[in-house]
């Protein structure tokens, strides 16, 4: 199993463009138009800044939902994660990207390769600068990588200003300015924009700016889709898996498992985080649903245990799984059920 990040150009993204491989190239050649004359515009955005910088949070909040996982802990983002902003006049792809910092261990360099790669891809860069903290070397060193990568344009986000007042922000602001004249030369950033992912400040004209810089295109994703989320899907496969051991001739194709929730615990120490993982495991019939729990719950347990060792190893964090097994009647023959089970 693939325990990398998607890139913008991944599965679902060919999914959205019917089986395509190049969606940068074929999307641009049908875009849509809007009533007012403005083409509507669609791309990928990625948000870059250092460990803790707010990007999660300012992810989740301008898809306007919990999507990525966020903690005040940082590198607790592994792995890419999109979600998808939808608008009357276009669509934003986020991929979040891990803290890009520099590298100290292999792990370090694969995630700086990684990043790199991301940017490489995308149609516009968001750098997440906070307000509240000055510009280090941390930050110079990821200007001066986004420097390398002159074609997209790079806009400076100056996060959590709800933590500053106006003084500090103008400041901020000014030493924002200046990082983007030194690191990238030229005019320096394509923009700045302060924003609060917390009191939502400005949120909305973050989306403005970054779909401006999209090109025209007719969406890439279907309305309503919010997130293509690589750990869900690679959590449920490890359900999947665990569920089916032993009883795959009983259990054929009857077994759908759909992930509800990945939420971080609150009030756990910084140290020792938890992640609180629901998954429902769907069956036809209350003879499946006999096999997968077992005399008093005995297999259940065994396929939780199981799960939860590969879900904390793909994670990185240990991990509270709770398992609920359900009949949805028939849902191999139902479209409607099938959608609501990701088909
Ligand atoms: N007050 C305030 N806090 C924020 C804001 N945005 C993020 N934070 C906090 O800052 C911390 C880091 O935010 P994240 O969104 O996890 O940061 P990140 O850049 O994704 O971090 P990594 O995953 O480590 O790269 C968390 O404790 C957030 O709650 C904001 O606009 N205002």
């Amino acid at each position: 199993m693939s325990r990398g990040p998607a890139s913008p150009s991944g599965s679902n993204a060919r999914r959205a463009e019917g089986g395509t491989p190049s969606v940068l190239q074929s999307r641009r050649e049908a875009a849509d138009t809007q009533d007012d004359g403005a083409p509507y515009r669609a791309g990928f955005v990625s948000l870059v800044g250092r460990p803790n910088a707010g990007k999660s949070t300012l992810t989740n909040a301008l898809v306007g939902q919990k999507v990525a996982i966020t903690s005040s802990r940082p590198q607790t983002t592994r792995h890419t994660i999109r979600g998808i902003v939808h608008r009357a006049d276009g669509q934003l792809i986020l991929v979040d990207t891990p803290g890009l910092h520099r590298p100290r261990t292999l792990l370090g360099q694969r995630l700086n390769d990684l990043v790199t790669e991301t940017l490489g891809e995308v149609d516009a860069i968001g750098f997440c600068l906070p307000a509240d903290e000055k510009i280090g070397p941390g930050d110079r060193f990821i200007a001066e990588k986004l420097a390398g990568l002159r074609r997209r344009p790079v806009y400076a986000l100056v996060t959590k200003t709800d933590r500053v007042g106006r003084d500090a922000l103008a400041s901020a602001l000014v030493a924002v300015e200046s990082l983007g004249r030194d690191a990238l030369g030229g005019e320096g950033w394509a923009g700045i924009v302060p924003v609060s992912a917390v009191d939502g400040f400005q949120v909305s004209t973050v989306a403005d700016v970054l779909i401006g810089a999209m090109p025209p295109s007719p969406p890439l994703y279907p309305d309503g889709e919010l997130t293509d989320e690589p750990e869900a899907v690679m959590v449920a496969e490890l359900v999947r898996e665990a569920a089916l051991e032993g009883v795959r001739d009983e259990l054929p194709h009857s077994l759908a498992v759909v992930v509800e929730e990945i939420l971080p615990r609150e009030d756990r120490p910084e140290d020792r985080p938890l992640l609180d993982v629901r998954v429902n495991l769907f069956v036809e019939r209350s003879s499946q649903k006999a096999i997968v729990i077992g005399r008093g719950g005995s297999r259940l347990r065994e396929v939780g245990t199981a799960a939860r060792k590969g879900i904390e190893a793909l994670l990185g964090t240990p991990v509270y799984l709770d398992l609920h097994v359900k009949i949805a009647k028939d849902w191999q023959r139902d479209p409607k059920q099938l959608a609501r089970l990701g088909f």
